[in-house]
């Protein structure tokens, strides 16, 4: 491994998200999103009584969590926007005071000189257009569009980087196919309609961001780079049909305006003939993309799993979340990045790990060990890759608070903040003061 070391301005800053974190979803006029209904409904979220009502209580801490952010020393903030906030329906009637709250946010973080970063959708849909067939209804990409310049036409200039989507995939394979997320559907032929018109609304917000923004515009995707458990001819099928349905499905048309070709495959009838149009559309000139990066697969040909393609475990370090602890699989993905689709600018908009953190200690300390080597060699992964010419702009840990992992609720903790949820305490873990140090020496602690 490499020395290792970052360009001067290199963006190190943390992420959430609003459902996430935030709390009050109902507040000052706040129209519900999808995930107020699937987290209050037993029969749906895999941590039953968890919801976000309360959270990390952010909605009514944000001065205090940026001041926080300040103290730990990030030059950055990804946070997302809560669409039923500013649009209670969806479309329509903007609620002043929801969208009060996010120039609040940013003109907070500027006052602290932290950049903002600001994610439109971070899968919380607002219910309103759910009841309207959400993402499977075409006209979303409208709505979504509509939605996009009401933010761009109240906030570009103090947030400079924007981000339409927060990981199409994980939005269709687990919202609309496998049914472990908000909205819960469990339907193949559901899953490409719902991803597609996801990504006609990328198109469509980047094409109003053009007529009417004047900074920058990305796509924020997961990636977990995909490994062939042997050299078989049927390793390596499966390998590349895993590989096409979680990572090309979303960087394919988006940068090279092509699905690949192995979905008609895995979808069969159920994958539809996709209008010439639409390909133009989602393909738009974008001024970096996010990497979202926690882990890789090991794929086998087999039968018992979608895709004939199934997992096999390592004799690795695994997460909270069954995640195996790869740090050259963010080396990889980002040198493949790179070759398959040029030059572009890339941010590591989100990489953590949910560890099980001991008890605080008597000094009220909270000491995450294998958080800490986890972040060591992530960092040194980045720094791999761009001593190999990849341009990585900077890092967006996941998480700044311990905070709502979804359907698995509090259990899991990716802070680099411990949050005590009943007292709403924050406390930086070992793995935050590593981070200031890595902050404040660009790396050169390491
Ligand atoms: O699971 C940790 C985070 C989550 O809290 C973020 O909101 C979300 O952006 C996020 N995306 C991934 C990527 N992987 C993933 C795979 C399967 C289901 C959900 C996420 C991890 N995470």
């Amino acid at each position: 491994m490499t020395r290792v070391s970052f360009p001067a301005d290199f963006l190190w800053g943390a992420a959430t998200a609003a459902y996430q974190i935030e709390g009050s979803p109902l507040a000052d006029g706040a129209g519900p999103s999808i995930w107020q209904r699937f987290s209050h409904d037993p029969r749906l979220m895999a941590a039953k009584g968890d919801t976000g009502d309360v959270a990390c209580d952010h909605y009514n801490r944000m001065e205090s969590d940026v001041a926080l952010m300040k103290a730990l020393g990030l030059k950055a903030y990804r946070f997302s926007v809560a669409w039923g906030r500013v649009l209670p329906q969806g479309t329509g009637r903007v609620n002043a005071a929801g969208l009060a709250f996010y120039e609040r946010l940013v003109d907070t973080l500027i006052a602290h000189d932290i950049e903002p970063l600001c994610t439109l959708f971070h899968w919380d849909m607002p219910a309103a257009l759910d009841d309207r067939g959400g993402w499977l209804n075409p006209d979303s990409a409208e709505w979504f569009a509509d939605y996009a310049r009401v933010m761009f036409q109240a906030l570009d200039g103090r947030v400079k980087k924007w981000v339409t989507l927060n990981e199409p995939w994980v939005v269709t394979d687990g919202g609309y196919l496998h049914g472990a997320l908000a909205p819960g559907h469990r339907n193949m032929f559901e899953a490409p309609i719902a991803s597609h018109n996801l990504m006609r609304a990328h198109g469509r917000a980047v094409q109003v961001y053009r007529e009417v923004g004047a900074h920058q515009i990305g796509l924020v995707v997961n990636i977990e780079p995909k490994y062939p458990a042997t050299d078989s001819a049927a390793d390596a099928a499966a390998t590349a049909r895993a590989d096409a349905y979680m990572n090309r499905q979303y960087l394919d048309p988006a940068m090279l305006g092509t699905y690949p070709d192995e979905l008609r495959e895995i979808f069969g009838e159920a994958w539809p003939e996709w209008p010439t149009d639409d390909m133009a559309l989602i393909r738009q000139r974008l001024d970096f993309v996010g990497i979202n990066y926690y882990t890789r697969n090991v794929v086998t040909a087999d039968a018992s799993w979608p895709l004939n393609a199934g997992p096999v475990r390592q004799d690795a370090t695994y997460t909270e979340t069954g995640w195996e602890v790869y740090p050259q699989g963010l080396t990889d993905l980002l040198v493949w990045f790179k070759d398959r689709y040029g030059d572009l600018p890339l941010y590591i908009t989100e990489n953590g790990a949910a560890f099980y953190d001991p008890p605080q200690a008597e000094d009220g300390a909270v000491h995450d060990p294998l958080r800490v080597s986890y972040l060591k060699k992530h960092f040194a992964a980045v720094s791999d890759a761009i001593a190999q010419g990849v341009d990585v702009r900077g890092y967006m840990l996941w998480s700044l608070f311990d905070n709502l992992e979804w359907s698995l609720g509090y259990s899991k903790r990716f802070g680099m903040v411990h949050v005590n949820f009943a007292t709403q305490e924050r406390t930086p873990k070992d793995s935050a003061k590593l981070y200031s140090q890595v902050i404040a020496t660009n790396g050169a602690v390491l």
